[in-house]
């Protein structure tokens, strides 16, 4: 089988390359990135090397250059590519769509033209809006996205059910909540605030810290994308969640505790716009109908999550020494500002 991967050298995707390129050796892989500021080819070390794998830079909105890979016998297309951060959609919206909305139909009509097997969406469980204290998100609930990451991804699902239903196009969708784990770009909360805590720096909670997430530990996540891959039916969404509700304070403080730092290194910052409260995926579906569960708890997930920035300072290192920091500066002071007024 040979599997185009887009946006291979981010978080989520450059975790799923080295899953895979390592369980699947007679398989044949190539990743298009166009690395941006949150992709890294360091992500993907354990694969540079190998046979069956090939990296190729490159936008997944350019349609020449998707046409001649796809062209080239692929059998399945999995996009991740997408710019994936909340706050950066608030105040940068275009490049949200161009990427995740327009990027997308391109990959669906080079799929469409070249007959693929199977075409998988990697989505994300904020396209549907937020939740109050009880419920789940099922795949029936509802698209109501918040913000223009999450409407710009809910975009995107609806082309690609739209493609299955019009074309016939062999198509999955699966919409993970939120993810951690190793190369997670520390913009995110949880390897900001490693980060920040390991720095002696302050750490920015939005709001009253009581927003809640459903932690997934992205290893988990790969194996559900592999089984959606191998056995998941055309036309179908898939919620793929971890059951590990937290809030961001306790999250905050957990890492504090493991990393033996002050919480008086905590500050409640301005909230963000629009800000969802409470996400809970219920990941029934994929359980029962495809057989995944997920190996990790939260607490075995974090402890490994903090032991892997522990032991690659460098990795960090580089990108907080670039222009990433100042950018991120820049987001902490205006926060800091607002919340003064
Ligand atoms: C960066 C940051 C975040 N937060 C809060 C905001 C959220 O309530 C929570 C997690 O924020 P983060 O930006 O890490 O993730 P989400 O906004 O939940 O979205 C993430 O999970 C979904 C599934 C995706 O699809 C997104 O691509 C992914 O970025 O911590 C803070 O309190 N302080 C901070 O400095």
């Amino acid at each position: 089988m040979k599997i185009l991967i887009t946006g291979g050298a981010g978080f989520i995707g450059s975790n799923f390359v080295n899953y895979m390129v390592e369980k699947y050796p007679d398989y044949q892989f190539v990743n298009l990135d166009a690395l941006t500021y949150a992709g890294n080819l360091e992500n993907l070390q354990k694969s540079e090397e190998k046979p069956n794998y090939r990296f190729v830079k490159g936008d997944i909105t350019d349609r020449e250059l998707v046409d001649s890979l796809v062209a080239d016998g692929v059998d399945v297309i999995v996009n991740f590519a997408a710019e994936s951060h909340v706050d950066r959609s608030i105040t940068e919206p275009d490049i949200f769509v161009k990427t995740n909305i327009m990027g997308t139909q391109v990959l669906l009509d080079v799929a469409k033209k070249h007959n693929i097997k199977k075409y998988v969406q990697v989505s994300t469980d904020e396209v549907y809006g937020t939740l109050g204290e009880t419920g789940y998100f099922t795949e029936e609930t509802s698209l109501a996205p918040n913000s223009p990451y999450s409407a710009s991804k809910a975009g995107a699902d609806l082309l690609v059910r739209a493609y299955h239903e019009t074309y016939g196009l062999p198509v999955n969708i699966t919409r993970c909540s939120n993810n951690y784990g190793p190369y997670h770009f520390p913009e995110k909360l949880i390897p900001l605030m490693i980060i920040n805590a390991l720095k002696g720096k302050e750490l920015p909670v939005y709001g009253d810290g009581l927003n809640v997430r459903d932690w997934l530990y992205v290893e988990d996540h790969c194996a559900a994308i592999d089984l959606v891959i191998h056995k998941g039916k055309a036309g179908e969404v898939y919620n793929v969640g971890g059951n590990n509700e937290r809030t961001n304070i306790e999250i905050v403080k957990r890492i504090l505790k493991e990393l033996g730092k002050s919480e008086d290194l905590i500050r409640f910052v301005q909230d963000r716009p629009g800000h969802d409260r409470r996400y809970a995926i219920d990941a029934t579906k994929i359980r029962t109908e495809l057989g995944w569960e997920p190996k990790y708890t939260f607490k075995t997930g974090i402890v490994k999550t903090i032991q892997w920035y522990l032991e690659n300072q460098k990795w960090w290192e580089r990108i907080i020494s670039g222009d990433y920091q100042k950018y991120y500066e820049q987001q902490y002071k205006n926060r800091l500002e607002e919340v003064h007024k």
